[in-house]
């Protein structure tokens, strides 16, 4: 491992500059995205939230003992991947997700890496990309075998984990510093690889729609020498709002729990 992402030297860590990656959360509606990324974010399992929320979260990691400052959008597509250059011409990596007990979810995952697949070669860049399989704890529903998923990623080459957003949380942050390490592969054999802004959406004349040459439903895809570009927007950090559970609330000194703003508690 080349020596700006290896293990920091003795004194050294704490000056470096943490390693900044932008990790994008998709799939089909219903998929886990939020509850995942809650769970990771938190801890917790949160049930219930405005679907049309799309956020951008940060969250200080140590990966491999490496500081990351880590930006997780958990994107809100209606139904199939739409105005994709938000998280395309920004993340480093993409976690796409399925629900195991959804046969329809699944099959929305593989429009999604075929999307990848298409900007990594429009762009002819690497987009490391992990398929999850979500809900394992509704295993005894199943619509989708664990051999159908993992032949899926084997097809893109990507990683496949079958996950839980309400079962432990180590396995959920396990797979979320994978996509770290998975853009830090990629990040250090082209640095400056990954733009740093985010494009408007819009169809250029001599460029058609992705979708319309892919059969992709709604999706308009510019590269980034073609867009209009804007500064990407300042990381939302304050969408930490902090309210008291019952339990904490009948505890004299209990310790107020910190949610995401938009969710509810479980
Ligand atoms: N049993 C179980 N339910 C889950 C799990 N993850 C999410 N859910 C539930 O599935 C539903 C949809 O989860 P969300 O996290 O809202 O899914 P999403 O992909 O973000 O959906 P959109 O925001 O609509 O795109 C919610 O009722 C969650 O409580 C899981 O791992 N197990």
């Amino acid at each position: 491992m080349a020596s700006v992402f290896g293990k920091p030297r003795a004194g050294s860590a704490a000056h470096s500059a943490p390693l900044e990656v932008n990790l994008a959360i998709l799939g089909r509606r219903g998929a886990g995205k939020s509850a995942l990324t809650v769970k990771f974010l938190t801890k917790r399992f949160i049930s219930e939230y405005d679907p049309n929320l799309e956020d951008t979260y940060s969250s200080e990691e140590t990966v491999d003992h490496q500081a990351v400052h880590l930006r997780v959008m958990d994107t809100a597509d209606p139904d199939t991947p739409r105005n994709c250059e938000r998280y395309l011409n920004w993340a480093h990596a993409f976690l796409v997700v399925y629900s195991v007990d959804s046969r329809q979810s699944f099959e929305g995952s593989s429009s999604y890496l075929e999307l990848l697949a298409l900007h990594a070669k429009e762009t002819q860049r690497g987009f490391p990309a992990l398929l999850l399989g979500n809900k394992l704890d509704m295993a005894q529903y199943r619509q989708v075998t664990k051999a159908e998923g993992a032949a899926l990623a084997g097809r893109f080459g990507c990683l496949f984990f079958e996950v839980s957003a309400c079962l432990d949380f180590e396995h959920v942050q396990h797979v979320f510093h994978e996509a770290v390490r998975e853009a830090r592969r990629e990040l250090e054999k082209s640095p400056l690889a990954r733009p740093l802004f985010i494009s408007e959406e819009r169809v250029l004349p001599h460029q058609a729609p992705l979708t319309a040459r892919h059969g992709l439903a709604s999706c308009t895809f510019n590269t980034l020498s073609t867009v209009s570009l804007k500064e990407m927007p300042t990381v939302a950090q304050a969408k930490l709002v902090t309210v008291k559970s019952s339990r904490a609330q009948s505890k004299r000194k209990a310790p107020t729990l910190t949610l995401l703003k938009g969710f509810k508690i479980f």
